[in-house]
């Protein structure tokens, strides 16, 4: 068996035994596994089995309850849920997207021609040409997801979090985005994406976790979407019990 130093190597993402949650409410059971570098995987699962709480724990917004979560201190760019964006910030489109600058520049520092360059061209590879003043409260879901997209390609990160981003918007913007999606992998970007469509999981994952507060299955697409797998996810999410003791002592959510 390999050691965790090189099983840590190989992964982009590493979780040992993760367990993570709200205050004392675990969200996630004992979830080992890996995210192989380069990867493209979705994580589907009932509403409320976890999937936003391990986006999250990975990104580094919350810390683990139990076990460990290694991103080996890459760079990432974290997509937060679109519901989760006060859409009345008084920003316009240029002033969201060059935030994934910040790494590169301060939150403070001032952007160079080059910046603002940056900015326009990943504009335009979402199709927003000419939208760098709109105000952020007058665009549409779809454009608003176009814009938050852009935002990751200015970020140019080796390891991109994305939750939901295919929620409420038509299906043009979805085959764009998907598109996107596929660059990113092909870039040997490793890319984690919270979905619902299991048809379009199918069709643009190579790899899935299916999460029902514990990792039910997790592999080839192929292999993690059968009926059984899908029923058992959702058997899982029948039997909640809000008042259940935080955490079952064995890790009965663990996948057999
Ligand atoms: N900020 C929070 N405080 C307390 N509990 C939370 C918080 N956020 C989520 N939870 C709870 O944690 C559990 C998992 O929520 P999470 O959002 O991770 O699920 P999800 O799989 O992403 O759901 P959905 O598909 O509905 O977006 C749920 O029981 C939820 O109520």
């Amino acid at each position: 068996m390999a050691s965790l130093s090189s099983y840590v190597a190989s992964s982009a993402v590493a979780l040992h035994d993760l367990t993570a949650g709200y205050g004392s409410h675990a969200a996630i059971h004992h979830v080992t596994g890996e995210f192989a570098r380069g990867s493209l995987t979705a994580i589907v699962g009932p509403n409320g089995s976890g999937k936003s709480t391990l986006l999250k724990t990975i990104a580094g917004l919350l810390a683990p309850m139990g076990g460990r979560c290694s991103t080996g201190r890459q760079a990432l760019a974290y997509l937060a849920q679109i519901s989760e964006m006060d859409r009345g910030f008084p920003a316009r489109v240029r002033d969201i997207v060059a935030l994934g600058l910040w790494q590169r520049r301060g939150l403070l520092g001032r952007h160079r021609a080059e910046d603002r360059a940056r900015v326009t061209d990943a504009l335009a590879q979402v199709g927003l040409e000419g939208f760098e003043s709109r105000p952020l409260d007058t665009l549409s879901g779809g454009q608003l997801q176009r814009t938050l997209f852009a935002r990751v390609l200015v970020q140019d990160a080796p390891l991109i979090l994305l939750d939901e981003p295919f929620n409420a918007i038509d299906d043009k913007t979805i085959r764009d985005l998907t598109a996107l999606i596929g660059r990113w992998h092909a870039e040997g970007r490793t890319v984690l994406t919270v979905a619902h469509d299991l048809a379009l999981v199918r069709a643009h994952f190579p790899h899935t976790l299916l999460l029902a507060r514990g990792a039910v299955a997790w592999g080839p697409t192929a292999d993690v979407l059968n009926e059984a797998n899908i029923a058992r996810a959702r058997s899982f999410q029948e039997a909640w019990d809000e008042a259940a003791p935080w955490c079952a002592p064995n890790g009965a959510w663990q996948a057999a």
